[in-house]
């Protein structure tokens, strides 16, 4: 937190937090109000500092009068800063039933502008809780007056935010109401990579998936000391927005399959690398097409190469792999399954970036 976030400003968001709300406890008091300790499979550290809360939800931009769907209200601290910064409604998304009761007394003293879902935030259709009202065109700068906004557990932030990618790769999910920004914390780690630029040490798939698709941004980083239970690593806010147009217009699984091999194996030269994704009886003609029709030289490797130049290696990939050639599709595909077979679960298989 800086210097300008504590006194002034605090006390004027200290004001207007309690203009807006009706009295009710602060999210600690809850905690102990209805005994709950912080449940490590819910992954759960929670920000009940309203300095630190009301900093998470300043992050997010002006959210007056907006739509909000909180990931994991916990026991609602954030949620009270979203409606003291104004939003007109927030779906709350939460695992934990424990903590409902809590989040109740919160529900009841804003009214109607409050829902809870009990359910997985993984399997949860955020789609299904937005009215249309809120949509905007995608191609509108005006972003629409929709946030995701959340203190993520960790343990579940990757897939969530692989699903965010490929929801908003095809406009899908949440993302058919209009370029909804997201803004979430993140061990300080994964947001480097999310940010890591070519020739950086952190950069990887997630980064070239993520750049393509949005504009992001380190917005704060917390210490782990502002959680309770304190987290062993400090924290990032970060905030995606989609972008209108993606840098490369590729398909997401494309451009998945092609930074996952290559950034397994990211030592080696991208010709040797990119040259497995094809059957042995096509692979040096097929990886010869691709990186000269690439204009990439063999021996570059993964962490040198741009978005832009990723975008177009997959751009090429789809194009030689959906090719008319009967024979081709069947060595194709009985080589994927030999891939599969020789770089074990994790490599091929596995959600893990
Ligand atoms: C890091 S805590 C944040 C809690 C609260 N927002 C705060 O900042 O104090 C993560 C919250 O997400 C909830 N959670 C964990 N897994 C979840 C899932 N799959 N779907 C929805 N909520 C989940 C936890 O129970 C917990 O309340």
């Amino acid at each position: 937190m800086n210097e300008s976030d504590t006194s002034f400003d605090y006390l004027i968001m200290t004001f207007i937090a309690k203009s807006l709300l009706p009295p009710t406890p602060s999210a600690a008091d809850l905690l102990r109000m209805y005994k709950l300790p912080a449940l490590r499979k819910f992954a759960q550290n929670f920000l009940l500092d309203p300095k630190a809360t009301s900093k998470l939800v300043a992050c997010a931009g002006k959210i007056e009068n907006h739509f909000v769907i909180e990931v994991g209200p916990g026991p609602g601290g954030i949620t009270r800063q979203l409606f003291a910064q104004g939003a007109a409604k927030v779906a709350a998304i939460e695992k934990d039933v424990r903590l409902f009761p809590a989040l109740q007394i919160l529900a009841d003293a804003v009214e109607q502008r409050l829902k809870l879902y009990l359910d997985d935030i993984l399997t949860f259709p955020i789609e299904s809780v937005i009215s249309e009202e809120y949509a905007r065109p995608w191609t509108d700068e005006k972003l629409p007056p929709i946030d995701i906004i959340g203190n993520l557990p960790f343990n579940i932030s990757l897939p969530l935010l692989v699903q965010w990618i490929k929801q908003t790769s095809t406009q899908t999910g949440p993302f058919k109401f209009g370029r909804i920004p997201i803004t979430i914390t993140l061990q300080e780690e994964v947001g480097g990579r999310l940010v890591a630029d070519a020739l950086m040490l952190q950069r990887g798939r997630l980064s070239i998936l993520c750049q393509n698709w949005f504009n992001i941004k380190v917005k704060h980083i917390f210490s782990g000391r502002a959680f309770v239970p304190a987290a062993k690593i400090n924290v990032a806010v970060m905030q995606l927005v989609p972008l209108i147009k993606p840098l490369v217009d590729v398909s997401y699984n494309r451009l998945d399959e092609l930074t996952k091999l290559a950034f397994h194996t990211r030592n080696k030269p991208i010709g040797q690398t990119l040259a497995l994704l094809f059957p042995l009886e096509t692979r040096s003609e097929n990886a010869d097409e691709l990186l000269s029709r690439a204009k990439l030289d063999s021996k570059s490797h993964a962490l040198t190469l741009t978005v832009e130049e990723w975008g177009l290696l997959a751009q090429i990939y789809s194009d030689i792999i959906v090719r008319p050639r009967p024979e081709h599709e069947k060595i194709f595909q009985k080589t994927t399954h030999e891939l599969t077979f020789k770089l074990g679960e994790t490599f091929i298989n596995s959600n893990s970036i």
